[in-house]
């Protein structure tokens, strides 16, 4: 056993027990410290962009495991406005989660959804999506809206790289990045139980992802997250970056793929050594009507569940699998009824938090974790 430590979250730091893994030597399983509570790793952590993950209440998703939940700057900055946050007591208050959260930074958003947009060495100037007004995120005032936010983890200021990218573009779109990691570093207000997490980018090219790693680790950040993936590469792809990038990253410090994924990404992200994941997947495929079994993926639409009088699971405790049947989910998707959207998330949820238990547990024992769920 390597017994590590994460250093920088509160002082009574307690050891990553690194057990190595007789097929995968990187998979780990830990415990985060932080002021608002402890993340078991490997982790999913549900995406609340707006504040809230949608369909559900906070101590809902409590009940189905999640030590963290994420926030998103970009959203919370139009609506209601950080300083409004603040104001009222910050997001955990406001949103009545007490759990830590990690809000992202913002610049992916930016690229996705905002209209109009210039990106200068300074930030991205954008027009809001939702009303056109002007706004400008840059590596400061991304900092500093996660800091009135109260997030227990800020993420870095950072530029997801596009996917397909050639060299060149994305050597510069990496070296933007780490000019823009520094002065997120130099921005963070840093206190005891809190972290900010850099995250590094390089596209598929393993010197870039090299030099983004150096960059980062010589800023000193609680964690690291590795950007610029699961943006259209495929999954053979991703892990061919995964066989590689973790490895650049300190040991001793929490490794967070944004983005992913699927049951099978994880799976193989873990045992390529990533620690926390986060994915719209279980949230936002639940309200379309798919949910996560282990017989497979349910689209409860399909007609053949008119009347199937079973649960999804039969030994799930969700209240979908333990009140309800299939025949009723199909229903409430097909009129598109409220509930059907509140069931079927708290049961992906479930889901995905129970695959994360088994991947802890697979590790702590040492044992070879292949299932696909
Ligand atoms: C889906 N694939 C993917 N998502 C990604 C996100 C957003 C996740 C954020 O986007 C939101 O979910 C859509 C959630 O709020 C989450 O925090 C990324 N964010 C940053 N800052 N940098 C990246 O390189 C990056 C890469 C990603 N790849
Ligand atoms: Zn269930």
């Amino acid at each position: 056993e390597k017994e590590v430590s994460i250093t920088k979250f509160p002082a009574d730091e307690r050891k990553i027990i690194a057990k190595a893994h007789d097929k995968y030597k990187k998979a780990r399983a830990g415990i985060i410290n932080t002021r608002h509570g402890q993340i078991h790793t490997p982790a999913f952590m549900p995406v609340g962009t707006k504040g809230t993950v949608k369909a559900m209440l906070p101590e809902s998703v409590q009940t189905t495991g999640a030590d963290i939940i994420l926030g998103n700057t970009y959203h919370l900055m139009l609506q209601p406005g950080a300083k409004r946050v603040f104001k009222l007591g910050g997001l955990h208050k406001f949103m009545n989660w007490s759990k830590p959260l990690l809000t992202d930074s913002g610049g992916f958003q930016v690229m996705s959804l905002s209209k109009l947009r210039k990106i200068t060495e300074e930030g991205v100037i954008f027009n809001s999506h939702i009303d056109g007004s002007k706004f400008m995120l840059s590596p400061e005032s991304s900092t500093e809206i996660q800091y009135l936010l109260g997030s227990t983890i800020t993420m870095a200021f950072d530029e997801c790289t596009p996917y397909p990218s050639t060299y060149e573009q994305a050597k510069s779109s990496m070296e933007l990045t780490s000019r823009w990691a520094k002065r997120s570093r130099k921005a963070f207000y840093s206190r005891d139980g809190y972290g900010q997490f850099g995250i590094i980018q390089g596209s598929i090219y393993n010197d870039l992802r090299l030099k983004s790693a150096l960059d980062l680790i010589e800023l000193d950040f609680e964690g690291y997250a590795i950007g610029g993936l699961a943006v259209g590469e495929g999954q053979e792809l991703m892990f061919k970056v995964l066989d590689y990038a973790p490895d650049l990253l300190p040991i001793n410090k929490p490794r967070y793929l944004m983005g992913v994924g699927k049951p099978a990404d994880i799976i193989g992200a873990v045992q390529r050594g990533i620690d926390m994941f986060d994915c719209v997947i279980p949230t936002r495929s639940g309200r379309n009507g798919q949910a996560f079994t282990k017989y497979g993926v349910v689209n409860i639409r399909n007609s053949k569940y008119k009347e199937d009088n079973t649960p999804l699971e039969e030994d799930c405790l969700c209240p979908a699998c333990k009140n309800y049947t299939k025949a009723y989910l199909h229903y409430l998707v097909k009129v598109k009824e409220i509930l059907g959207a509140m069931l079927m998330t708290w049961h992906n949820l479930m889901y995905f938090q129970k695959l994360m238990l088994r991947i802890r547990e697979y590790i702590a024992q040492g044992k070879d974790f292949d299932f696909i769920s």
